[in-house]
């Protein structure tokens, strides 16, 4: 693939930061969606956001082990925060492909590490890998993601108005926020 150098946006959080969530009811990283995984995410330096996952009873698919597919979301969020973090673009998966190295235990926490890896036009290129209860502990999953970049219309023709609402009232529909540049 011929990708270029993502470059972070010059008004990207710096290194260090603390995210936000991006949408209280978020599954992936909303406080007011009880189910959710309530991912917590920090950026890290050259083009990484970090993230941590709890594994709780919640998550599990064999008794007392993480279910594959929350995990895949738990990815996807991660990804997510990186690509719309750092280049600071809306744009949604395309493309999801995780491998799955070892069983992740109810208990456990999982340390995310997404790195922006390319961007070729409207695709952004992004991996993660996910280290057992440390940052540096022994990867369990991995993924890699494709990113699209959309407008704005995408939110505004697919979503309800209910939720534009919520998302004008969150300061998010404000196209000045993001460079949009289909
Ligand atoms: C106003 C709100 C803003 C919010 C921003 C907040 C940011 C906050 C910060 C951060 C937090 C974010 C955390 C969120 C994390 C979760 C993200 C999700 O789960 S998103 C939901 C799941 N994904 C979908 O629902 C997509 C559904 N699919 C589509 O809408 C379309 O298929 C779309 C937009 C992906 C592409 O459609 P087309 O018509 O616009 O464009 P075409 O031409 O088809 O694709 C463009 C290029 O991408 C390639 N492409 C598209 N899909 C591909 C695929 N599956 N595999 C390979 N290539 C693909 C195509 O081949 C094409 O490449 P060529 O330019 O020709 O080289």
């Amino acid at each position: 693939m011929d990708t270029e150098a993502a470059v972070v946006h010059p008004d990207a959080p710096a290194p260090g930061s603390e995210l936000a969530m991006h949408y209280k009811e978020c599954f992936g990283c909303g406080d007011e969606q009880e189910a959710g995984l309530h991912l917590r995410s920090t950026v890290g330096e050259k083009s990484s956001v970090h993230s941590r996952f709890l594994v709780t009873t919640a998550h599990q698919g064999a008794p007392g082990l993480a279910h594959g597919g929350l995990l895949a979301c738990a990815f996807d969020e991660a990804l997510g925060a990186c690509v719309g973090n750092l280049l600071r673009r809306p744009a949604v998966t395309g493309k999801l492909e995780t491998d799955f190295l070892r069983p992740v235990p109810v208990g456990s926490t999982l340390f995310i590490a997404a790195h922006l890896d390319g961007v070729a036009g409207r695709k952004i290129y992004v991996s993660a890998d996910g280290h057992l209860d440390a940052a540096d502990g022994p990867v369990a999953v991995r993924a890699r993601g494709l990113f699209v970049t959309v407008g704005f219309e995408h939110f505004r023709s697919h979503a309800g108005q209910e939720s534009l609402d919520k998302l004008k009232a969150a300061g998010r529909a404000r196209q000045n926020d993001w460079d949009i540049n289909p």
